[in-house]
């Protein structure tokens, strides 16, 4: 797989006019997308389809997070979609995570997308994890537990900070994913993330594919922001803390 394909785009816009606009702008035809619940829930499942039939490959992030019936059954439904990756919430349990695997099976009609589990938002930091969620564990032994509990029912891999991912893969498997939001390029404004890092230091510490957002999208021209972010994936040239 070539590099450009661990960058994952976060189109987080609200039209299909304007997701084209930014498609147009980055210049990158067949990239990997990802398309959140702003778009989904405003331009419905034709958007996923669109992307699918120009070409891209397409994370579908809605972050299911509820009982286990009704996540398999909208699992069954999302599959046929075509999308290459999506995700549910690790805290929705092992049986809601098992239903989503068996639905996504179910309803795929070739193959079924990789399925992941959103570990602790990397909005969250550790006071929020401690006074708003109550979880008094240090947030990385709480992630790799996710982890543990998604590898454990069958799913491919994580959502979770870059900073996460060589705990996550040393408790689950190597080949278990850790595809890391919170990327931003130097001198980038973090905004609501917490745990934060750079291309090449998601790429260090452990990531298979980084989801950039705000980094690209938000740049005053967005083709050479994605230049840079994949420019800093290929470097490499941090080290890591451990
Ligand atoms: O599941 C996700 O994609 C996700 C999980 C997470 O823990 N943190 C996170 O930021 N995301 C998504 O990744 C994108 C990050 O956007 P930027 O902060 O603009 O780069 C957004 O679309 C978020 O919804």
């Amino acid at each position: 797989m070539n590099d450009e394909h661990r960058i994952i785009v976060a189109l987080d816009v609200s039209s299909q006019a304007e997701m084209l606009d930014m498609l147009n702008k980055i210049n990158r035809p067949g990239c990997y997308v990802k398309i959140g619940m702003e778009l989904y829930l405003q331009q419905g499942a034709d958007i996923v389809r669109a992307l699918k039939s120009e070409g891209y490959s397409v994370f579908l992030d809605l972050k299911l997070h509820d009982i286990p019936h009704t996540v398999y059954r909208a699992m069954k439904g999302l599959a046929g979609l075509g999308a290459d990756m999506i995700n549910v919430h690790a805290a929705g349990g092992v049986e809601m995570m098992q239903a989503a695997v068996q639905g996504l099976g179910e309803g795929a009609r070739s193959h079924r997308p990789i399925c992941l589990a959103v570990t602790q938002l990397t909005s969250t930091d550790q006071a929020m994890l401690e006074n708003e969620l109550l979880i008094n564990r240090p947030i990385d032994e709480a992630i790799a537990s996710y982890a543990s509990l998604a590898y454990t029912s069958g799913l491919d891999g994580v959502v979770c900070s870059a900073w996460e991912a060589k705990k996550i893969k040393s408790c689950t498997a190597e080949d278990f994913l850790a595809v890391t939001p919170g990327i931003r390029l130097l001198h980038d404004d973090a905004g609501d993330q917490k745990r934060v890092a750079s291309p090449a230091q998601a790429r260090s510490l452990g990531s298979d594919y980084i989801v950039v957002g705000r980094s690209i999208t938000a740049a005053s021209d967005p083709a050479q922001a994605y230049e840079r972010v994949l420019n800093d994936w290929r470097k490499q040239t941090w080290t890591t803390r451990n």
